[in-house]
């Protein structure tokens, strides 16, 4: 037997949902560029779960159920309320909402096609409500219920703040759910493929994925991406900061890749949609920090950014809380979870690996007196 650390390099799974292959990204085979450009991302989530481009009939039905399946019921709300509010990450309220989801739908545990599906379609819609309620409730503000003529992205927006965004708004943060929604077979889809292996239900598997995508090697790294602009704080402090991190030998957070060498596809659109956002808000210094630690960074490790590091920028610059920045990827991110899950229900076999053991050799049992 041979092991990878981390299982680097080893082909897990066939999917048919999204590659990355000599750096460029597709999902379904449409490069990312060309759908950042072009593509919205309500597009994107019937791309990912029916493996083409919707008609615009398909669209309308598709941007009609998740419009219709928003509200979230009575009972979640309420046990948003019961939390330690001030003190709970919005990540951990998730994962524990989305869990809390599965135990008011009945039918949570049928595995049918339709009824998988009206979960994915359930799930997709009530992400965007659990986010921006939970946003609301801990600040002593009563969730906005969402409207059902507007798009999911300009839906979210107007749920978080509660005033219809600006055309500009709704088109950087849909693009930004556009890159999110799916990579391959990232630590967080591995893990909601590896829980519905076992025949598990779709709400385990997004519970478990949302956990995973918590951490700050994985989704999680955007908020600290923000910690580090605002400890850095401008940027002539920027080189100092990087090299003393390098010194200690920590890692820069937005920074390096397992699967790209040259670089990361979606970084350069969330680079220009950072320097468009930042010159809006009249807020450049963030934009400017960023290409600064890029620049020291780049030079020391040679390493480039990844989808975590300009967003963290344009999420600021949206005025959007900085602990709901990784919500704010699991949102876009659910469509890909989903996407997989339909599709390792569909080809399903239990995935279960071995380790290499390195423990002692064999032993024999001490009485308890003796040892
Ligand atoms: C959506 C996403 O999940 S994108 C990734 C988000 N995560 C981050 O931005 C966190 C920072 N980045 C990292 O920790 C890593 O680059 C990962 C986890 C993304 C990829 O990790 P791996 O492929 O396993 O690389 P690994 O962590 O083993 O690093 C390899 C080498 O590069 C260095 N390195 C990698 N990334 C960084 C970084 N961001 N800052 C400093 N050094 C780094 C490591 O220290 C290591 O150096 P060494 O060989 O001298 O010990
Ligand atoms: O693919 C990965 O390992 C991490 C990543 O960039 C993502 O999930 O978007």
């Amino acid at each position: 037997m041979t092991s990878s650390k981390g299982l680097e390099g080893i082909v897990a799974t066939q999917s048919a949902i999204s590659s990355i292959i000599d750096d460029t990204l597709t999902y379904v085979g449409y490069d990312i560029d060309d759908l950042a450009y072009n593509a919205s991302f309500e597009e994107v989530v019937y791309l990912l779960w029916h493996k083409k481009l919707p008609n615009k009939e398909e669209l309308t039905q598709l941007k009609k159920q998740l419009a219709d399946n928003m509200s979230l019921p009575q009972e979640v709300l309420n046990h948003f309320k019961t939390y330690p509010i001030n003190e709970v990450h919005p990540m951990a309220a998730l994962r524990t909402a989305v869990s809390l989801l599965g135990l008011y739908d009945k039918d949570a545990e049928v595995m049918s096609d339709e009824s998988n599906y009206e979960k994915a379609i359930s799930l997709q819609a009530k992400i965007a409500t659990l986010v921006t309620a939970f946003a609301r409730i801990r600040k002593g503000q009563e969730p906005v219920a969402p409207k059902s003529e507007l798009g999911y992205a300009e839906n979210f927006l107007y749920m978080l703040s509660g005033k219809l965004p600006e055309a500009i708004e709704i088109e950087a943060f849909d693009k930004a759910l556009v890159l999110h929604a799916d990579h391959e077979l990232n630590a967080s889809t591995f893990t909601a493929r590896v829980c519905v292996a076992t025949l598990s239900d779709m709400y385990s598997g997004v519970t478990a994925a949302i956990g995973a995508l918590k951490g700050p090697l994985h989704g999680g790294a955007n908020e600290q991406v923000m910690k580090m602009l605002m400890e850095i704080g401008s940027e002539d402090k920027a080189e100092a900061y990087i090299l003393e991190k390098l010194a200690n030998k920590e890692k820069i957070m937005g920074f390096g890749h397992r699967v790209y060498r040259l670089g990361d596809p979606r970084a350069k659109h969330l680079r220009d949609m950072s320097k468009q956002l930042t010159t809006l808000s009249g807020e450049e210094k963030w934009y400017n920090i960023s290409l600064k630690v890029e620049e020291v960074f780049t030079a020391e490790k040679n390493l480039p950014p990844n989808v975590d590091f300009y967003s963290a920028s344009v999420y600021h610059s949206l005025g959007i809380d900085h602990d709901l920045f990784t919500p704010i990827f699991a949102v876009s991110r659910i469509s890909g979870w989903i996407a997989h899950i339909l599709e390792q229900y569909e080809n399903n076999r239990l995935i279960r690996p071995r380790a290499e053991y390195n423990g002692p050799g064999m032993q024999k049992y001490i009485p308890i007196e003796e040892r």
